[in-house]
């Protein structure tokens, strides 16, 4: 039965037609425990939902939605390794690379962490033989830069999560990320790197992917050249991949010890806690990696166990479905407060967009309601000075996270305050917004006069009553954003299950690869355009009288 034919979603579509007319304004003055009701907290991360347009009997509804879903049940058969990646009929285990107990995962019989453990181990040796100068280049130098080459899930997580640690990062070695297929990335890093103590990690889990393929040759042949008549002997030195394709990688020319694995059960967008994460382990040594692994099985912990009103990626999902389902958002911002977080937005833009931006449901059959809205978003306090119009007073409905930490780790003095000041003020005036009597008064008040009061008066008010999520770090460590990202994780999950989609798989990525790989002969001349639609064919002739290919 579609989830739309649910009791829970019927008697929710009656709710909406209650809330959708109440502000947040009215719900606040009705409520004075209202943030103590609707906010929870989970080993000092703190949620706080009361300024999202709901209500107690909403809140219990859409519990009951997830419960009409079987969310119980699916949670259980991912924890289980069942293999719930039907259309590849893989099984989805990234819980087990955060399982940091001696006890098996997911089952005794079934036990896949000897080999998580057997990949740590061998992370920490090289990671501890980069960071203390062990590991040498083909000149006997030690490695300075680390250049990660990969792309979607094998860039944005590892990036991601070392920009956010930069703070915790001691070692000295300068960490790059190349994921463009443009050589405006790559070459330009290139440049400024010296071969003799660069090192290279080829991160693809396919090791076929075209962006990553072409900038790994390019920069062996970089590398290669520079070593001369030691190419052979400096391959290895310079280069370790990671990969679950290890024949792929041996074709490439690296011996067996230079490959850290992964498994299919690890989709690419949540692969950060695998091998994938060699950048960060090199960055911030490989305890800090194992606090991050440590915060993201908390919330593992706290999903599998937390009843389903107080689980925070339970209500975090179904407040997002309540605003995209039954408000009616199409889209979803993401505001990190911190200058760390710059690569959150892309990261969850993969994460929530590649996971559940379908139409289609596991049964294969067209689902009966919009499943994943649009993910967007930059850090704040720069988005104020840039799209917040529109947010304020450009009359779409826009549900945002605010996401901040509350203790800075860059304690330039007298910054701090005022950022968390942006950061509360925003979300405040999203919620509440300026009346008109309010707008009014505030003129009178500054002798505006009253002809002028009634020219201004229309663009001085604020609608509010835009719904936001506050999530508060204690301080962005490496177990905090662990749980943060795990939370965002199993949030994706439980959407996934109640719109009745397979979040696993990415079909939708594919007809452009296919039709990208038919046009390379045609731009490159080789072959001829007929049979192309006439944009196409007209466009491929710009590119051939201008291009340099
Ligand atoms: O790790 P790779 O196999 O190179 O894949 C890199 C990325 O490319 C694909 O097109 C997928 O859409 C992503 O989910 C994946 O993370």
């Amino acid at each position: 039965m579609p989830i739309t034919h649910s009791a829970a979603w019927q008697e929710l579509t009656a709710r909406r037609e209650e809330l959708s007319t109440r502000h947040l304004r009215e719900l606040f003055a009705e409520d004075p425990d209202r943030f103590a009701r609707l906010s929870l907290s989970v080993d000092g991360l703190l949620a706080d939902f009361s300024k999202q347009r709901i209500d107690g009997r909403t809140l219990e509804l859409l519990i009951e939605l997830a419960r009409s879903a079987d969310i119980v049940r699916w949670r259980e058969r991912m924890f289980a390794g069942e293999p719930i990646n039907t259309s590849e009929n893989r099984a989805v285990m990234h819980p087990a690379l955060r399982h940091l107990k001696l006890t098996p995962f997911p089952t005794a019989d079934h036990d896949v962490m000897p080999e998580v453990r057997e990949v740590r181990a061998q992370m920490r040796a090289f990671s501890e033989r980069v960071r203390g100068g062990l590991w040498r280049g083909f000149s006997g130098e030690a490695i300075r830069d680390v250049v990660n080459i990969g792309i979607g899930g094998s860039d944005l997580g590892p990036k991601m999560v070392v920009r956010a640690l930069s703070s915790y990062q001691r070692a000295g070695l300068r960490m790059h990320f190349v994921s463009n297929l443009d050589s405006a990335h790559l070459a330009p890093l290139l440049d400024s790197l010296d071969p003799r103590s660069t090192l290279f990690i080829v991160a693809s889990k396919t090791f076929t992917t075209q962006e990553t393929m072409l900038n790994a040759f390019t920069a062996r042949q970089w590398l290669c050249a520079a070593a001369g008549e030691q190419a052979a002997r400096a391959l290895p030195l310079h280069f370790v991949a990671v990969s679950s394709a290890v024949d792929k990688v041996r074709e490439f020319g690296l011996p067996p010890e230079n490959i850290f694995r992964m498994w299919d059960w690890v989709g690419g967008r949540y692969s950060l806690w695998s091998a994938v994460g060699l950048p960060i382990a090199l960055a911030i040594g490989m305890t800090g990696f194992e606090r991050l692994l440590a915060g993201a099985q908390a919330m593992d912990n706290h999903f599998c166990h937390a009843p389903l009103e107080r689980n925070l990626p339970v209500l975090m999902a179904m407040i997002g479905i309540w605003n995209t389902n039954f408000l009616g958002a199409e889209t979803c911002a993401v505001l990190p407060y911190n200058e760390a977080l710059r690569f959150l937005p892309s990261f969850l833009q993969q994460l929530e967009m590649e996971s559940n931006g379908k139409t289609v449901g596991r049964d294969g059959l067209p689902l009966s309601c919009h499943a994943n809205p649009i993910v967007w978003g930059e850090i704040g306090s720069n988005g104020q000075h840039a799209f917040f119009q529109l947010l304020h007073q450009g009359g779409w409905l826009v549900p945002s996270d605010f996401i901040a930490s509350a203790h800075s780790d860059y304690p330039l003095p007298g910054h701090q305050a005022p950022l968390m000041a942006n950061f509360l003020a925003q979300s405040a005036a999203l919620a509440f917004g300026k009346t008109e009597a309010e707008a009014r008064s505030e003129l009178q008040a500054a002798g505006v006069p009253a002809d002028k009061i009634t020219e201004l008066l229309p663009n001085k008010v604020f609608a509010g009553n835009q719904p936001s999520t506050t999530l508060l770090l204690p301080r962005l460590s490496p177990y905090h954003l662990g749980m943060l990202l795990a939370l965002y994780e199993h949030k994706v999950f439980v959407q996934g299950v109640v719109w009745g989609i397979n979040s696993f798989d990415q079909w939708g990525v594919e007809l452009g690869k296919q039709l990208a790989g038919r046009l390379l002969p045609a731009l490159c001349g080789e072959v001829g355009t007929e049979g192309l639609d006439p944009s196409t064919r007209a466009l491929i002739g710009w590119c051939r009288e201008y291009g340099n290919f």
